[in-house]
């Protein structure tokens, strides 16, 4: 008895031609042929290709280390006159949906990619990246070393920059219009990315069948001033059985409270919060009449210059979704959600409001409470969109303050 040898067998591997996933779309076809830069002030030039509509865009040029969300990013009505470099290289691989938006439009003034998207592939997938900046009018790059660019953002703080797509650039032309750029410290933006008209949310979180549609009877009512809000915030409190009404930036405390809130709400928003007037006398006057307060990044910093304290520019600002935040009062690191430019000065506390939350990152303040009266505050994104969720027990202290009316801390 023996063994048959067989000769191994040779396997043909026929050559399959390229077939984009199910359900992906080519995004543009083609790499695209037209010629971007972006203009520095500092007098750096980068140059690539143009990824939405010909022409000139100018604003704070910032950083978002988020691996995933651009669209929520882009809609987030925070980065109102910001220039938006995604440190991620992978941007618009998932395409556009239609659910992932933070508001009812772009609001970001320009965005600076690496990678340019040529497929697009998720099971949601509508449109193209592309075709979505075409439609919604904006100018933006693709191609750009986005890690050289952060480094000089890092070393230099946000710089103001301009993007120009097109035939025929002029770099000294956009240099110069990088160097007009009026800067946001003194710019109050809260007021002109607000509705203005008041409104009911009736949204909840996201389902596979869609939003859900939550009834207008809540627990509580909770009045939102909208400074540019995010609606995930709207739909985290919609979903924990709030009736929320939002009301425009510059609605007078009165009328707020002729609509019997249980709570009222400060927004985030795009700008500095210290010429937003109007705010701070609202914030005053909820906190002087112990109305349960909460607020959110620009709400965050409205609610503590009403207290006393005292806001300042950051280098280069907050801006990702894995940013290490201490909750002081139970000493657990959360990771959180951030896109801030401006911070509050904890030095400039007064007694009345203290610490509740500090960045492990560089020590800035995060979150506030009054000791006197039933209000808080937090400086990044509890709502997340984009990010994680570690923080959504503070929607929960919301309802909790709108129930006992009391002083979340008590010195
Ligand atoms: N997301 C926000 O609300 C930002 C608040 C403010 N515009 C800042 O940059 O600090």
């Amino acid at each position: 008895m023996g063994y048959e040898i067989k000769e191994p067998q040779t396997k043909v591997y026929k050559r399959k031609l390229f077939q984009p996933p199910m359900n992906s779309k080519l995004a543009s076809g083609r790499p695209s042929a037209v010629p971007a830069i972006l203009a520095l002030e500092d007098g750096s030039v980068f140059h690539g290709v143009s990824l939405g509509v010909a022409g000139q865009t100018t604003g704070e040029v910032v950083f978002n280390t988020s691996m995933t969300g651009y669209q929520e990013i882009m809609t987030d009505p925070s980065y109102a006159r910001q220039l938006v470099t995604f440190t991620y290289p992978h941007i618009g691989n998932t395409g556009i949906n239609e659910d992932d938006v933070e508001s009812r439009r772009i609001w970001v003034d320009g965005i600076i990619i690496r990678d340019e998207p040529l497929l697009a592939s998720n099971w949601r997938n509508k449109k193209s990246l592309q075709s979505y900046l075409a439609e919604q009018n904006l100018v933006a790059i693709a191609g750009v070393d986005t890690r050289r660019l952060t480094r000089v953002l890092r070393d230099k703080g946000a710089l103001r920059g301009c993007i120009v797509a097109g035939d025929n650039i002029d770099e000294a032309a956009a240099l110069e219009a990088a160097r007009g750029v009026e800067g946001l410290a003194g710019r109050d933006l809260a007021a002109t990315v607000s509705r203005t008209e008041q409104c009911e949310w009736s949204e909840g979180l996201w389902t596979l069948d869609g939003p859900q549609q939550i009834s207008a009877e809540g627990r509580y009512h909770v009045v939102a001033y909208d400074y540019g809000v995010k609606h995930n915030i709207l739909r985290l409190m919609a979903e924990r059985g709030c009736k929320v009404t939002l009301v425009p930036a510059k609605t007078p405390f009165e009328k707020a409270m002729s609509l019997q809130p249980d709570g009222i709400f400060l927004a985030n928003g795009p700008g500095d919060p210290e010429p937003c007037d109007y705010a701070i006398e609202v914030a005053k006057q909820a906190m002087a009449a112990s109305v349960p307060l909460f607020g959110i990044c620009l709400g965050h910093q409205i609610l503590a210059l009403a207290s006393g304290a005292k806001t300042f520019k950051m280098k280069f600002g907050h801006h990702g979704a894995n940013h290490p935040v201490q909750d002081l009062a139970t000493g657990q690191v959360q990771i959180t959600s951030q896109n801030h430019g401006f911070s509050v000065d904890e030095a400039s506390l007064p007694a009345n409001l203290v610490p509740t939350h500090k960045s492990l990152f560089d020590g800035s303040l995060q979150g506030v409470a009054r000791t006197d009266v039933p209000a808080f505050s937090f400086q990044g994104h509890p709502e997340a969109s984009p990010g994680p969720h570690d923080l959504i027990y503070l929607f929960d202290r919301f309802n909790d303050l709108m129930e006992s009316k009391a002083p979340l801390v008590r010195i």
